[in-house]
């Protein structure tokens, strides 16, 4: 991928299944972001190709894709009008759009919406205004818009960037309780924080300069080695029960 002359990634060779969660991890300006942009259809590479959802960018109309690919990021976060209610930025994106205008919602999308929200421990929230809820609760509010749709891809871009201690591991517990469901689509969630990343996740991919360090199950791909190599310091990593922390070797 080549943005203003600058290879941003490069040789990238990379496959999710159905059944995989994946988490990407890596230094600020490692490309993690624009993978995910490439994933969501919302980019295509420079040179070789991506197929996202069985379909080749750049030959697929992606306005017929999209809607099979849920996407949550702090940039979209930022379209979703502050007064918009909870219930009305979810439904919406059963349209692809943000900001409820005249379209007419049918009693389905509406008995969807209302489930996705207690889904996401946001039962009660649908008729407050979006930007009257905590950052935890608008996190948990992207997320549950991004699944309205039933996607067949979930893409996560930092889900816990900014939340407390009690919030995060709410999120963390409810993106697990996702990822372990046998009718989740397949995901991908950028993090910073091995914290972050829920139980049941599967995959792991290690990006540094736009180049692949480590990628594949989590066990092999994620460990104190290949996060020393890829953050280029030492670094100890432990698991406990499916949960992982880091921190500097000592
Ligand atoms: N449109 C663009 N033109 C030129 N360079 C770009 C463009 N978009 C991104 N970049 C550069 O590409 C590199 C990767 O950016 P990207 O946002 O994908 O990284 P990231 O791993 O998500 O970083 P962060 O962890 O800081 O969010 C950065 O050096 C960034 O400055």
């Amino acid at each position: 991928m080549v943005r203003d002359g600058n290879t941003i990634l490069d040789d990238i060779d990379w496959s999710v299944a159905s059944d995989e969660r994946w988490v990407i991890l890596g230094p600020n300006g490692a490309g993690k972001t624009t993978l995910l942009q490439i994933a969501a259809a919302a980019m295509h590479p420079t040179r070789g190709t991506a197929e996202v959802l069985q379909e080749s960018l750049g030959k697929v109309d992606v306005f017929e894709l999209r809607p099979m690919i849920g996407f949550a990021s702090t940039a979209m976060a930022r379209q979703i009008p502050r007064g918009e209610s909870v219930i009305d930025t979810v439904i919406t994106a059963a349209y692809s759009v943000t900001g409820r205008w005249n379209e007419e919602y049918e009693g389905i999308d509406d008995r969807r919406a209302q489930r996705v929200l207690k889904e996401w421990g946001l039962d009660g929230f649908a008729d407050r205004r979006f930007g009257s809820l905590s950052d935890g609760e608008q996190k948990r509010v992207q997320i549950a818009r991004s699944v309205m749709t039933d996607p067949e891809l979930l893409l996560l871009d930092e889900p816990a960037a900014s939340l407390d201690l009690g919030a995060r591991e709410e999120l963390v517990a409810l993106l697990g309780g996702f990822a372990s469901s046998a009718t989740s689509p397949a995901i991908v969630m950028v993090t910073h924080h091995v914290e972050e990343i829920p139980e049941g996740f599967t995959h792991a991919m290690l990006l540094a300069d736009g180049t692949v360090r480590a990628a594949g199950p989590i066990a092999e791909a994620l460990t104190s080695e290949t996060l020393t190599e890829t953050f280029g310091m030492p670094i100890e990593l432990e698991e406990h029960d499916g949960r992982y922390t880091a921190r500097a070797a000592r």
